[in-house]
């Protein structure tokens, strides 16, 4: 076929280095950016696939979010904006790897499983990207390979990673979730905000000012697109706005969390990250101590709020929050014993927690590092909207929150503007100061450190990777250490995004050895828990042991 051998011309124009091999992980590719031209165009050709097997439109986002500037990366987005299918995921690392010879019989095998009949179909295909100095010329690869298999494309330049979910969601529902543009995005949102913040008719001058950590990303540059929308509904000073700083480089959302470090005299500030999906808020105390307020924080705001709403409302909705294993577990116990919200654990990465979310009708998600968005049912929003029709005093108020409460987030995926404007409108509805939210639990003292093997897959997890089941032995030896530590939680799990292995741990106090300062090379005053490093030094034990049978 005709088409086949275009195909087959124009990959040429994008090879593969031979023998490298790259996974759609986490959050789709992800490595230096100096390889990923043939994964662009591949992509290009994947997404243009999945556009006429779902006869919908299909994204393609060039970021490598919160990951160093010289990195980059490419994630998939399904029609109604959510992650790609998983099932799909496994023929874009098979097309990714694919060495060049072979490209054409993947996507012949693809097309036959699929049943995909590419005659007359029709594909069209979004591409939005960062402001990394590669994420141009792949994004034009990823061009590239749309028009190989004859699809259609819209560049949208420039978008955040979540405004592009929002593109693909309103087109595929005709319109049905808002304008497809980025005025339609800052406008919908401004709005719902606008109107949430007329509810709180005492807020502080204080109040409408926020400080915002850009990540020296295209977060920054929207969100100062957006700022006129807003008609001074808040006021946003920038900082790590992209015209100094390199991206991600020392501030964003990654950064503060890892480093639990803020600039100094700061009052209250939020961090993004490199592609607006993430967000983190902080504040440093009269004694200069950093206080972190994470996507576990987040999520206990959110859902209390709805939650308070729904009471008011007189609404019979069931609300839950969904983590994965690196919530704290204050935050869990704070929701199951005091809020009474059920939560549920999901595997880490947003896909998973997006659907475990489904299953309710308020679905409230949040990856402890500010990922996190809140998902409403059909059937709740026309219960939501029903009231606001046909209710009146103390119900319908209750009801006209949540309505614009639902349009000021974005249900297609994690979004930091979308976030912080809600978090902007609960805070003063309620007349919160960021140390009152933060105040509502303490979090258990906790450390997240990497470790560098030589093959991370020899460990498997069960129980939304809270438990290892190989290497054998490992949970034992984990749950020996735990157990002498009030409060003590550990898990190990393969990173999905980097070649390393992580380890969390917390407990209900820290403690300060030489231990840590051998091993972390840390300052003896950080504190840093014991425990983590026995554990990290018995997996290690395990893992060399078991490395060398392997
Ligand atoms: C502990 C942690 O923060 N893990 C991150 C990280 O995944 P890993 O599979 O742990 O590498 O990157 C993902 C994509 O950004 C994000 O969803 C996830 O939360
Ligand atoms: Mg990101």
């Amino acid at each position: 076929m005709a088409q086949w051998q275009e195909v087959s011309e124009k990959s040429k124009l994008h090879p593969k280095p031979v023998g490298l091999v790259l996974q759609y992980g986490t959050a789709g590719f992800r490595t230096n950016a100096d390889h990923l031209d043939h994964v662009m165009f591949r992509m290009g050709l994947l997404a243009t696939l999945r556009s006429i097997n779902t006869k919908a439109i299909i994204g393609v986002m060039v970021t490598a979010s919160h990951n160093p500037e010289e990195d980059n990366g490419v994630k998939l987005i399904d029609p109604m904006g959510e992650m790609l299918t998983p099932a799909w995921e496994v023929y874009a690392t098979q097309l990714a790897n694919a060495e060049q010879d072979h490209l054409i019989t993947v996507l012949k095998d693809l097309v036959q499983k699929e049943s995909i009949d590419l005659t007359n179909q029709e594909a069209e295909v979004f591409v939005g990207r960062d402001t990394r100095s590669s994420s141009a010329r792949l994004s034009d690869a990823v061009l590239d390979g749309v028009t190989a298999l004859d699809g259609r494309s819209k560049d949208y330049g420039l978008v955040t990673t979540p405004q592009l979910h929002y593109m693909v969601c309103c087109c595929n529902t005709r319109g049905g979730y808002g304008k497809a543009s980025v005025e339609g995005y800052y406008s919908k949102l401004s709005q719902a905000f606008i109107q949430l913040t007329k509810s709180a008719p005492n807020r502080t001058d204080d109040q409408k000012c926020l400080l915002v950590d850009g990540a020296n990303g295209i977060g920054a540059l929207k969100l100062r697109e957006m700022e006129p929308y807003l008609q001074g509904a808040l006021k946003v000073s920038l900082f790590c706005d992209g015209t100094g700083g390199k991206l991600n480089h020392q501030c964003g959302a990654d950064f503060v969390k890892v480093q639990q470090n803020s600039p100094k005299g700061i009052n209250r500030c939020c961090s993004f990250d490199g592609d607006a999906d993430r967000i983190v808020y902080y504040y440093s105390d009269d004694h200069g101590r950093f206080h972190l307020l994470d996507g576990d924080k987040i999520a206990t705001l959110i859902s209390t709020f709805l939650k308070e709403l729904l009471t008011k409302a007189g609404l019979d909705l069931k609300i839950a929050v969904v983590q994965t294993a690196y919530a704290n577990g204050s935050s869990t116990r704070y929701l199951e014993d005091t809020m009474k919200v059920i939560v549920r654990c999901a595997k880490t990465g947003v896909k998973h927690l997006h659907h475990v979310a489904q299953e309710f009708d308020i679905g409230v998600y949040f990856e402890a590092n500010g990922h996190g968005t809140v998902l409403f049912s059909k059937a709740a929003e026309e219960k939501i909207q029903q009231l606001c029709d046909d209710s009146e005093g103390e119900r319908q108020g209750a009801a006209t929150l949540l309505k614009n409460s639902v349009d000021l987030i974005n249900q297609t995926v994690g979004d930091a503007i979308s976030d912080m404007l809600l978090i902007e409108a609960i805070l003063a509805i309620k007349g919160m100061t960021v140390q009152q939210w933060d105040a509502i639990y303490t979090d258990l003292p906790n450390r997240q450190l990497k470790v560098k093997v030589s093959d991370r897959r020899v460990i498997d997890t069960k129980d939304a990777e809270r438990k290892t089941v190989s290497p054998a032995g490992l949970q034992e030896a984990i749950d020996r250490l735990v157990e002498r530590h009030q409060d003590g939680r550990s898990f190990v799990r393969p990173s999905g995004t980097e070649d390393v292995v992580r380890v969390y741990s917390e407990a209900a106090t820290q403690v300060t050895r030489l231990l840590n300062h051998l091993y972390l090379n840390q300052p003896l005053h950080t504190g840093v828990f014991t425990f983590v490093c026995f554990c990290v030094c018995r997996f290690e034990r395990h893992f060399i042991k078991h490395c060398r049978c392997l």
